[in-house]
């Protein structure tokens, strides 16, 4: 069944999913590869249309899909399909061309990120409605880190305790992010990044292992198995 959006909703949510995948290995964009029967892009759609506050969706597709992205999202939520760029900002910036007037809060959300709970997209959208500008979310470094030189030898033990694992979805009041990405300079790796450089303070709100980012073949294997036993 087709999810409805909320047209009193006051959030965003960009999806970039134009990414080929490459530490998945060789296939279709990952995107589009499937989990449990269905592709990565159907899984997040459906989790971020569950979410409440939701009113408007805009994917960003490898340019050579849109039109198999379009068909394949339609029964699953309503949502505005635009070509992605060479790197993940260059797709946000299109996606965030596309978003409508009215939604205040702009939420970026990878597509790879396939299992992430609505209530964690309640949850950052929340955040930005309480007054934070730039909110991420994060969870503690669970290992020792070393600062390892090119030899493999290493420097030194990083102080952990002050390092936080960022997820997606990472919320952001829309004029921030609109003037973040016009100011954007080299391809950062995250939005934050960019409100960062604009001397945004960015809050920390707690993430979900649910929202792990499948990014290698392990990944895969993981979510398909919190999916078999009720993820
Ligand atoms: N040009 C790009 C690159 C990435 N992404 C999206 O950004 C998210 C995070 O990127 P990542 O998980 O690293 O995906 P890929 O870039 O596809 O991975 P890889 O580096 O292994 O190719 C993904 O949903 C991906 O589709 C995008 O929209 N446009
Ligand atoms: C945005 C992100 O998912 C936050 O952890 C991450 O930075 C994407 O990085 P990648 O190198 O493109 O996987």
């Amino acid at each position: 069944m087709t999810a409805q959006l909320n047209p009193r909703g006051d959030v965003a949510v960009l999806v970039p999913a134009a990414g080929a995948g490459v530490r998945l290995g060789p296939g279709r964009p990952k995107a589009l590869r499937p989990l449990a029967g269905e592709p990565l892009l159907v899984h997040a759609v459906r989790r971020l249309a569950a979410a409440p506050s939701v009113h408007t969706i805009v994917v960003a597709a490898p340019a050579a899909e849109v039109a198999a992205v379009r068909a394949l999202l339609a029964p699953v939520a309503p949502v505005t399909v635009v070509p992605g760029g060479a790197e993940r900002q260059a797709s946000v910036a299109v996606a965030l061309a596309a978003v409508p007037a009215g939604p205040e809060i702009v939420l970026v959300h990878d597509a790879a990120r396939a299992l992430t709970p609505p209530e964690l997209v309640e949850s950052v959208a929340a955040a930005v409605r309480a007054g934070h500008d730039a909110v991420i979310p994060v969870l503690p470094v669970v290992d020792t880190v070393k600062e390892v030189g090119a030899d493999e030898v290493v420097l030194g033990t990083v102080d952990r305790s002050a390092l936080r694992a960022v997820q997606t979805p990472q919320g952001f009041r829309r004029a921030v992010l609109t003037a973040a990405h016009a100011a954007a300079g080299d391809p950062l790796t995250d939005d934050a990044g960019l409100v960062e450089k604009q001397g945004v303070p960015v809050r920390c709100v707690p993430g979900s292992e649910y929202a792990l980012k499948i990014t290698r073949p392990f990944d895969l294997a993981l979510a398909e198995h919190l999916l078999a036993t009720g993820g």
